[in-house]
C-alpha cells in the first residue's frame, strides 16, 4: 500500500535552530576526481528537519541512540487534530479517544512557513508526560521543531515526558494528512553515541 512522506525535505537552505548547524549537502569527491563515483558529504545539527530525540539531547545521563528500543518507531499510530491552540496539555486531549494507542502523533499546524524557522509554535504542557502514560501511549509526534516553547532553557515537556518512558518525534509534516490510524515508520539511524538521529517518516494507512 501507498506511503505517505511525512518527512520534511533536507537541502541546502533547510531551516534549522538559529545558531546550530545548518544542514549542507556537497559532492566532496566528483566522479571526475574520484575515477568512478560520486561521494557526498553531509554537515547537520541532528535536531535539523524531522528527527527522533534520544534523552541524552536533555540529559547528560540520559540514553543515547544506541540505546532506544527501535520497536517504538515502527507500528500503529494514531493521528490527532489539535490545531488552534498555543499549548497542548492533559485537558486538551481528555476528549479523545486514545484507548489501545502506543503512538501519537498530534497535528498542531503551527509552523506554517516551511521555508523558514517558526517563531512560535504549539508546544506541549508538562502533564502531559502522566496523561499520556496513564493511557499506554509510549512515543509522541509533533509537526514543530520542539515539544518545548522554540525559548524554554527548562524544557518541562521533553523532561516530563521522558520521566513517564515517552519517546520524542519532532518536525514531522502532517499538513497532508487526516487524522486517523496509521502504520508510522521513523526509525533512527545507528548513531550509537547521539543525542538523537534523523529520521526518514512514513505512514501507512491501517489496516487492522
Ligand atoms: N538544536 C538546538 C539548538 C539550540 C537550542 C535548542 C536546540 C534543540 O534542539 C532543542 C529542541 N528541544 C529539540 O529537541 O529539537
Ligand atoms: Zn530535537
Ligand atoms: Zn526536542
Amino acid at each position: 500500500m501507498t506511503l505517505i512522506d511525512i518527512s520534511r525535505p533536507l537541502a541546502n537552505g533547510t531551516p534549522t535552530w538559529p545558531g546550530d548547524t545548518p544542514f549542507f549537502y556537497e559532492v566532496s569527491w566528483s566522479k571526475e576526481q574520484s575515477g568512478s563515483v560520486n561521494v557526498g558529504k553531509l554537515t547537520m545539527s541532528i535536531h535539523t528537519g524531522t528527527h527522533i530525540d534520544s534523552p541524552f539531547h536533555f540529559d547528560n545521563d540520559g540514553r543515547k541512540v544506541k540505546d532506544l528500543d527501535l520497536q517504538l518507531y515502527v507500528g500503529p499510530a494514531r493521528l490527532i487534530d489539535v490545531s488552534g491552540r498555543s499549548s497542548i496539555g492533559a485537558e486538551d486531549l481528555a476528549s479523545y479517544e486514545l484507548e489501545g494507542v502506543t503512538r501519537l502523533l498530534l497535528r498542531t499546524s503551527s509552523w506554517t512557513n516551511p521555508d523558514e524557522f517558526p517563531s512560535e509554535i504549539t508546544y506541549l504542557r508538562a502533564d502531559l508526560g502522566p496523561f499520556l502514560q496513564a493511557r499506554g501511549i509510549r512515543l509522541i509526534g509533533v509537526d514543530v521543531p520542539s515539544v518545548d516553547p522554540l525559548d524554554s532553557k527548562e524544557l518541562a515537556a521533553h523532561h516530563g515526558l521522558h520521566a513517564h518512558d515517552i519517546h520524542i518525534l519532532e518536525g514531522l509534516n502532517l499538513d497532508h494528512v487526516s487524522p486517523g490510524d496509521y502504520e508510522l515508520m521513523a526509525l533512527p539511524l545507528p548513531l550509537a553515541e547521539a543525542d538523537g538521529s534523523p529520521v526518514r517518516a512514513v505512514l501507512r494507512p491501517f489496516t487492522p
